[in-house]
């Protein structure tokens, strides 16, 4: 059953080749006359997970918002090979879905009237969803245990059920877009870690299963880590590293940029970031 975009086409609309998903170019963001992001470049190819990690203030919202087309910003940002600047705002929304940290719900919605909202780019300037919309949000709601709740109010959800039914929107959206991508902006910062962990399954086994492009940003560095491919360390809107988990949570790193004393253990997931305290050499 495919929800979002088919494997990548391996041709970019121009014709040429392209294994790039997204590139993103000496991005640089100015917000209220401070500079955010400085001159951030790096690559995504299809089908891999990005996660920006990096101390509060850094500027990984401002990125992540940047590269999804939301915010202006100075350099150049491709996906598979499009210009972003180029495209119109329709494509854009039909093949950039964003998660945002806490979305603003009109009062009162449904679960599967907020889901079909991501159908919005797919239906003509004046027109209703058609069948195949609401065909396809109930399907994403099946594929995330949705179904209970359609009816219900969005606000009385719980939040484990609020997060999936705001990834449910961005998979609508998605839905049979090729070369497609999926931006989570802290995705799990309200869960326990059984929700974290159901939501950040899931989203790894779309990515496998119908090969989605992952750039998120999240805070616990041990779970980043075990999810992403590789890390991308900001720190004061510069990229500090870039690179497998491995590379990225080191003491040193995590002790130059968010001025943490920690322990970093390796584990057959990868590696686990742990606090030391001040007084304790070791755990
Ligand atoms: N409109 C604005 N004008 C001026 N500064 C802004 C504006 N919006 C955000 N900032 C600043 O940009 C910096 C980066 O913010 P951003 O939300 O991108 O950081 P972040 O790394 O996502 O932080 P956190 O981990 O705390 O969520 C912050 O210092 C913030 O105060």
């Amino acid at each position: 059953m495919t929800l979002a975009s088919p494997p990548p086409s391996p041709a970019s609309s121009h014709g040429e080749a392209v294994v790039t998903a997204l590139s993103a170019e000496d991005v640089t963001v100015r917000l209220g006359g401070a500079l955010i992001v400085d001159e951030v470049s790096f690559t995504v190819e299809p089908g891999e997970w990005l996660t920006v990690i990096g101390p509060n203030g850094a500027g990984k919202s401002t990125l992540l918002h940047a590269v999804a087309g939301l915010l202006a910003f100075d350099g150049r940002v491709r996906l598979y090979g499009d210009d972003l600047a180029a495209l119109p705002r329709r494509e854009l929304a039909r093949r950039i879905a964003v998660v945002v940290q806490s979305p603003v719900v009109p009062e009162g919605m449904t679960v599967l009237d907020y889901v079909l909202l991501g159908r919005t780019p797919h239906i003509h300037a004046l027109g209703r969803e058609s069948q195949h919309d609401v065909d396809v949000a109930l399907r994403v709601c099946e594929r995330l245990d949705l179904m209970p709740f359609t009816t219900r109010a969005l606000a009385t959800l719980s939040g484990g059920e609020r997060q999936r039914a705001i990834l449910a929107r961005a998979l609508a959206q998605l839905a049979g877009t090729r070369q497609a991508l999926l931006l989570l902006d802290e995705p799990t910062s309200a869960l326990d870690i059984g929700h974290q962990q159901e939501v950040l399954e899931l989203v790894d086994t779309l990515r496998a299963e119908e090969g989605l492009t992952v750039v998120s940003t999240m805070h616990e560095l041990s779970i980043a880590g075990e999810y992403a491919d590789r890390l991308l360390l900001l720190a004061a809107g510069r990229l500090a590293a870039l690179g497998p988990a491995a590379e990225v949570l080191t003491t040193e790193l995590l002790a130059t940029h968010y001025r943490a004393r920690v322990r970093v253990i390796d584990s057959e997931s990868g590696p686990v970031v742990v606090p030391l305290r001040p007084d304790r050499q070791e755990y």
